[in-house]
């Protein structure tokens, strides 16, 4: 029986190793993580992650050939396929600070199986890392490699949340990456066997290293550039009176375009876009390359602006001031779905409003209020390191409050803004969220979710992120 081992529990080996585990019922895997919490929820009914589809798959395999534990060493030790899917955070501190990716989790992966390997093994680079990692590793595995031959192949993972598991069942493509010698070539289809058990042929992809390194940065720079690029135009059409989604469908139903990833928004977030950007922008730096690096780096100047823009409309609407005023924010995950906040523009709108002294009532339906506090007080990029080395007692903000319901959010609130897509946002009763609120009510809706027109008739004044200005905003100063 194939063994594999991933080292890393987090919302790619959970998933993607369940999944594997599900689909090929002849290979054995184990999920492996330094995080005793971690691993603990993932052995137990709550699982660590909140993704649709998750829980059927892992009751399905779990105990049979899919296994999760904290001991490391044991399972790399046994495993024929050793996949790595750590934090690969983006550095705060010396060289290439705010803008390399931090490797070290990597590395002590690296160096562990290298110490603990009495057998051949194959070496999945499944974090994304930057291009010519591959080759890093394999100096660390090969240093002292006491006679074992270590294959180092490239298999980035273009999973998103809220959609992971249909994403792993039925993927666009799986990409492996591999040594172009006898050797390589035996290590990619033997990976490429793993992934054969339910994805066709046509749809596994085989490149050399450095291309499947760098096609997963490119990928999400490409995708978060659609984002920045249909934002840009959100705020022209503010400013002309067109309407985003109308230009976004026009543009869209070129075939050549595509009608995909072109939702106007309060901005991008999660874990990846702004991360394998900065990244990105880094590898371009180093190679010489400043005009490149410039132009990706105007993806995330567009994506910052438009958070900040956003701000800018609440606070200018309502009088200049959020002062001591109550704001009920609706959403706080980076999407529908998930109950993930990293890098959420949530988080930079909430401190925008806080710096403007507004008391924030905060529902997200699942998010806890402990993951809120920490995230409203955490530094930049501390959040993409494990659990255990994140700081633990958060400074609590005072003005901020996080309630379980939409309806207690609002209640006598100045504002409401809309943060995240959830669907229950749309069916809500805004009639009786506008009898209960203070007037004049503002909602403010960053996902384009609501109905303005209806709202309007109800006495709502409503701005829509790209949309034709009410009259009220209309007669404001242009904001930027
Ligand atoms: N989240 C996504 O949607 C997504 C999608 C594609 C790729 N990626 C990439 O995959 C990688 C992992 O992302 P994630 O979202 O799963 O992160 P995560 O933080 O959820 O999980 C990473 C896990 O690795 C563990 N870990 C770190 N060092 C370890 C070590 N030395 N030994 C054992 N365990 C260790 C941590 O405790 C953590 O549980 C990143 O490189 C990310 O860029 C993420
Ligand atoms: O038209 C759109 C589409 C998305 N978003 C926002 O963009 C962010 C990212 O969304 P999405 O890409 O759906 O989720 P992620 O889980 O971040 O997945 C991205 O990042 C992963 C990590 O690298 C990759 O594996 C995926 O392929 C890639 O889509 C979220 O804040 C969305 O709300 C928009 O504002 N407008």
């Amino acid at each position: 029986m194939v063994k594999i081992c991933c080292i890393g529990a987090g919302y790619v080996g959970g998933p993607t190793m369940a999944v594997i585990a599900y689909k090929c019922p002849d290979i054995e895997v184990a999920v492996v993580d330094i995080s005793v919490p971690r691993i603990s929820a993932w052995n137990s009914d709550q699982l660590p992650i909140y993704e649709p589809g998750l829980d059927d798959v892992v009751k399905h395999c779990r105990c049979k050939n899919l296994f999760f534990s904290t001991d490391v060493e044991k399972h790399v030790f046994e495993a024929d396929i050793v996949f790595v899917s750590v934090n690969t955070p983006t550095k705060t501190r010396g060289l290439g600070a705010g803008k390399a990716a931090d490797l070290t989790y990597w590395e002590s992966a690296a160096r562990m199986i290298a110490d603990v390997s009495k057998s051949d093994k194959i070496v999945v680079e499944k974090s994304t890392v930057p291009v010519k990692t591959a080759e890093a590793i394999e100096k660390i595995l090969t240093h002292n490699s006491k006679g074992i031959n270590y294959q180092i192949l490239s298999n980035p993972e273009f999973l998103a949340e809220g959609t992971a598991i249909q994403d792993l069942f039925n993927p666009d493509r799986v990409l492996i990456g591999g040594r172009e010698t006898p050797e390589g070539y035996k290590a990619v289809k033997a990976l490429k066997d793993v992934y054969s058990h339910w994805v066709p042929e046509d749809r596994i992809l085989t490149t050399n290293l450095w291309s499947a390194e760098l096609s997963k940065l490119a990928a999400n720079a490409f995708l978060a550039q659609r984002i920045s690029s249909v934002n840009a135009m959100s705020a022209l059409c503010e400013a002309t009176g067109a309407d985003v989604s109308q230009v976004a469908y026009a543009v869209g139903t070129d075939s050549r375009i595509g009608p995909k990833f072109l939702n106007a928004s309060v901005g991008f977030g999660g874990s990846c876009f702004q991360k394998d950007i900065l990244n990105l922008v880094y590898i371009c730096e180093c190679n010489g390359l400043p005009e490149v690096a410039e132009y990706w780096k105007q993806v995330i100047k567009i994506n910052d602006y438009q958070k900040s823009r956003f701000v800018n409309r609440i606070v200018s609407s309502m009088f200049n001031t959020v002062a001591n005023k109550k704001v009920a924010i609706l959403g706080f995950a980076f999407k529908k779905d998930t109950g993930d906040t990293r890098e959420t523009p949530a988080i930079d709108v909430c401190q925008g409003l806080l710096g403007d002294k507004a008391q924030l009532s905060i529902y997200d339906p699942q998010v806890t209020e402990d993951q809120i506090q920490r995230d409203l007080s955490m530094n930049k990029f501390d959040w993409d390191h494990p659990l255990h080395l994140q700081p633990m007692s958060p400074t609590t903000k005072k003005k901020v409050h996080c309630v379980w319901d939409a309806y207690e959010a609002t209640k006598d609130a100045h504002a409401v803004c809309i943060l995240t897509e959830w669907d229950e946002f749309k069916k809500l009763d805004f009639q009786r969220i506008y009898d209960n609120m203070q007037k004049p009510a503002f909602v403010f809706d960053g996902r384009n979710v609501v109905d303005a027109n209806k709202l309007r008739e109800i006495g709502f004044i409503v701005y829509s992120i790209g949309k034709p200005l009410d009259a009220w905003l209309k007669d404001l100063p242009a904001v930027a």
